[in-house]
């Protein structure tokens, strides 16, 4: 068991008081989870802050406290560690109670704002491929080779994150690629984590509700590359406004991808189509499952890595051209009688949506309908809300708002926000119905032959999040109830 010195190297301490020579058997960030002998780290948060329950800490056995400022009264058998920034001390002491294992294996981040999920899963299933054993660490799931290990963030908080890729290390893992979310940079998240290569894809509308305005939002993405080690790769897209500003102050291995312009990893799109796509990439001409322009530039995404990461040309390639997408995304089925098309996809901010519907429509052959179910997320950025809705109605025939997670929220105010954001002319195209399997019931009965219903927002998830209770719910099932239900 390490003492509480050595998990403390690196830390900038502000002062200590107390026996810092003592046995850690386990961090904490959370009081309620304290047992006898551990370390509670006090942690500024959005609702609450940490140093609010020490307190509660010591009086559930806590032997010390890492916290930035230190109460009046303090038990003398309570080893207290004052840091100037107790999210960041986190992050480097369970690095350091772990082992530092991303120092054992080649770690590699995504961040952006739509994507992640797709690359890094793409970047798992590639490596497992060319026999590497692998970790993921992804919205819809965290692994260890074949193990599933649920997941309950994008990037989990510092301590289960160090833990998570100690396991990794001991299963004998060679790569590591996890989804770094804009939450998890700005909360420390990832602060002792030792990063070999950082993936950059895209940033457009979301999260306002934490960051507050843009400039924050790319700000803190940024930081993400601001601290890469030299010896890392730092790969951006090309292609987003802000994919030169990302990589401005990285001290790593610059390298680009791009659709549109001159890049390390070029792409051409030939083809593009519900059995895949045709891309020439870097003069290679190669047939991918996945659909859709925005999948191109995750597959060139995982392609530059791959490359970055030393691997052969024409075995990525190949291995590359045989893999599926994540779950949920752009998943899609054939009803059998009407071929009728259902489509669930994740698309939960504007700018996922409007490349999923402008995918669509490219795929449209002839008058078929399209038909939108989407809702938005009860307490996330509500500004997204209109834009999201005026996306939709633009790019489609019907759209049936209804409830996504509407988690503390009143589902009907969700779906009046997302109303206001449809131009007048418009509004004969929307229905709002405020129950999600009546809104997929709906859609269905109005679909014709061949049709396409898009079912938005929720993708890979198993539940309806209501007041805080969560109820299964899994769109690509109740999409297929729904068409054979009805005849289609
Ligand atoms: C907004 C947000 O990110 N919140 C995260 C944050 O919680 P918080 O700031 O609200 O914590 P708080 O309640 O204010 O408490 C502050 C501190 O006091 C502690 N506490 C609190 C109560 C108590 O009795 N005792 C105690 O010790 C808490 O453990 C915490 O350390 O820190 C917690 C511990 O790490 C996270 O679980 C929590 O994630 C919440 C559940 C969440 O929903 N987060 C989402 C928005 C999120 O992180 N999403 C991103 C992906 C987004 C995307 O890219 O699409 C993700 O990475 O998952
Ligand atoms: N490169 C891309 N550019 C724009 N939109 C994309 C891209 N890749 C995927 N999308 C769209 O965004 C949705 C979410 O994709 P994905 O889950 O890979 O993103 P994410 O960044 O992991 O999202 P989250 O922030 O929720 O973790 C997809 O269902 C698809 O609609
Ligand atoms: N990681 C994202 C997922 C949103 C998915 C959508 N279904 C919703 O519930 O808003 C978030 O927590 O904002
Ligand atoms: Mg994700």
């Amino acid at each position: 068991m390490k003492t509480l010195q050595e998990i403390l190297y690196n830390v900038r301490i502000v002062a200590v008081q107390g026996n810092n020579n003592i046995a850690v058997p386990a961090l904490r960030i959370d009081s309620r989870s304290v047992t006898p002998g551990d370390v509670f780290i006090a942690i500024k948060g959005v609702h609450a802050d940490g140093h609010q329950f020490i307190d509660k800490a010591v009086s559930l056995g806590a032997t010390a406290i890492v916290c930035e400022t230190l109460p009046e009264e303090k038990p003398e058998n309570v080893c207290f560690v004052q840091v100037a920034d107790s999210a960041l001390a986190c992050g480097i002491i369970a690095g350091n109670f772990y082992d530092n294992p991303s120092h054992k294996l080649q770690l590699v981040g995504v961040t952006g704002t739509n994507g992640k999920t797709t690359i890094a899963t793409l970047l798992f299933n590639l490596f497992t491929k060319l026999r590497f054993h692998c970790g993921l660490i992804s919205t819809v799931e965290n692994k260890i080779g074949d193990e599933v290990i649920p997941a309950t963030h994008t990037t989990p908080d510092a301590i289960s994150l160090q833990a998570l890729l100690a396991n990794m290390v001991d299963e004998g893992c060679f790569y590591a690629f996890m989804e770094v979310s804009s939450h998890a940079i700005h909360q420390q998240r990832i602060a002792g984590a030792k990063f070999a290569g950082g993936i950059f894809s895209n940033i457009t509308h979301d999260h306002l509700d934490y960051h507050k305005t843009f400039d924050e939002y790319i700000r803190v993405k940024k930081l993400f590359f601001d601290n890469m080690p030299a010896a890392a790769f730092a790969l951006t897209n090309l292609d987003d406004k802000r994919g030169t500003v990302m990589l401005q102050n990285t001290k790593a291995k610059k390298a680009t991808y791009s659709l549109r312009t001159m890049a390390d990893y070029k792409g051409k799109i030939l083809e593009n189509n519900l059995t895949g796509l045709v891309m020439q990439v870097n003069e290679k001409e190669v047939h991918f499952r996945l659909i859709g322009e925005f999948n191109a530039y995750n597959l060139l995404a995982v392609y530059g890595a791959a490359m970055l990461l030393g691997q052969d040309k024409d075995e990525v390639l190949q291995a590359l051209s045989a893999i599926n997408g994540a779950e949920g995304r752009f998943d899609y089925i054939v009803s059998d009688k009407e071929k009728v098309i259902g489509i669930v996809d994740y698309a939960h901010t504007p700018d996922a949506l409007l490349n999923v519907l402008n995918t669509i429509n490219n795929l449209r052959k002839g008058n078929e309908k399209v038909i939108t179910v989407v809702g938005c997320g009860g307490d996330r950025d509500t500004t997204k809300r209109p834009v999201m809705a005026q996306v939709s109605v633009e790019r489609s025939d019907r759209v049936i708002f209804t409830s996504d997670n509407p988690r503390s929220e009143d589902p009907a105010a969700i779906i009046k926000e997302m109303e206001a954001g449809v131009p007048v002319h418009l509004q004969r195209k929307t229905l709002s119905i405020v129950d999600r399997k009546e809104a997929i019931k709906t859609a269905v009965s109005m679909a014709n032959p061949e049709d396409i219903i898009l079912v938005a927002g929720k993708g890979h998830e198993k539940y309806q999040d209501i007041h805080g209770v969560k109820h299964p719910f899994d769109d690509k099932q109740v999409l297929r109830e729904l068409l054979t239900l009805l005849g289609k």
